[in-house]
């Protein structure tokens, strides 16, 4: 792994990424994959299940270094790389506050989070403990914590699987809220095309796997414009250009 200059984006490089299950039969989970991120673009890895998406993930996280290839990571004002999971992981002994302030870094610790807070509707909840949240609360804990450390990269990985769609739409909106206040460089995974529709400025299609890129999908028209009717066209153009994909 290298940390790129100030102004390249993430780049991976993955020859391949291979398992051995239980039964020693060898799984290639990925061959080939190659793609890249531009600063500050907000990127989705959109791919059938079990294409290799969290693998993917994994990787560029650091959390497997059992692969072929490479990768680089974006360098911004810091090195941090932050990353929001389906199961938001929060201290459960840890206010929601506490959670947030003991991601970062330690010169950064008394940091003032009222306006994160506040985007992501949290602020009269700063002293509940996990437990007294709800799935969709802990979510947006999981997104504050994740933001204030102004990470140089964000990865998400379907952040907001098992919601009700009302409440994952809200979030999605908050995430977008969030993000542009200070867009970071994010590749989130997810295997809903409306889901990267709204939210990306570039999807990049994954194959079933072993997941290699089958294309690139440039979203072309301005967040604020992406409301229903708006999605419903960008799904058949999605569609037009990718007839197979799911
Ligand atoms: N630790 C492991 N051991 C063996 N096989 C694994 C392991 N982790 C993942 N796999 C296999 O690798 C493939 C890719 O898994 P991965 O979790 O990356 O897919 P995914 O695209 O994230 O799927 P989903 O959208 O369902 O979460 C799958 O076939 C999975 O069964």
């Amino acid at each position: 792994m290298q940390l790129a200059g100030a102004a390249a984006p993430l780049k991976v490089d993955i020859t391949e990424k291979t398992f051995r299950s239980a039964t020693g039969v060898t799984i290639v989970a990925l061959r080939g994959l190659s793609f890249e991120v531009r600063r500050g673009e907000f990127a989705c890895l959109l791919g059938p299940s079990g294409c290799g998406k969290t693998t993917t993930l994994r990787i560029l996280m650091g959390l497997d270094r059992q692969f072929l290839g490479s990768y680089q990571l974006p360098e911004g004002g810091s090195n941090r790389v932050a990353a929001v999971f389906q199961e938001p992981v929060l201290l459960p002994w840890r206010t929601v506050e506490q959670n947030v302030r003991l991601a970062l870094p330690r010169n950064l610790r008394d940091k003032d989070l009222n306006s994160l807070f506040g985007i992501l509707g949290l602020s009269a909840m700063r002293s509940l403990y996990p437990s007294e949240l709800s799935l969709g609360l802990a979510r947006r804990a999981a997104l504050a914590r994740a933001f204030a450390t102004e990470p140089a990269v964000l990865f998400l990985d379907e952040p907001f699987a098992s919601l009700d769609e009302r409440t994952a739409d809200r979030l999605r909106r908050l995430l977008m809220t969030v993000w542009a206040a200070r867009p970071t460089t994010a590749l989130m995974v997810t295997h809903n095309l409306r889901e990267a529709l709204l939210l990306a400025d570039r999807i990049i299609l994954l194959s079933p796997r072993p997941a290699q890129v089958l294309g690139i999908f440039d979203v072309p028209l301005e967040r604020r414009l992406r409301d229903a009717p708006a999605l419903d066209n960008l799904v058949s153009a999605f569609h037009k250009r990718f007839p197979d994909a799911v």
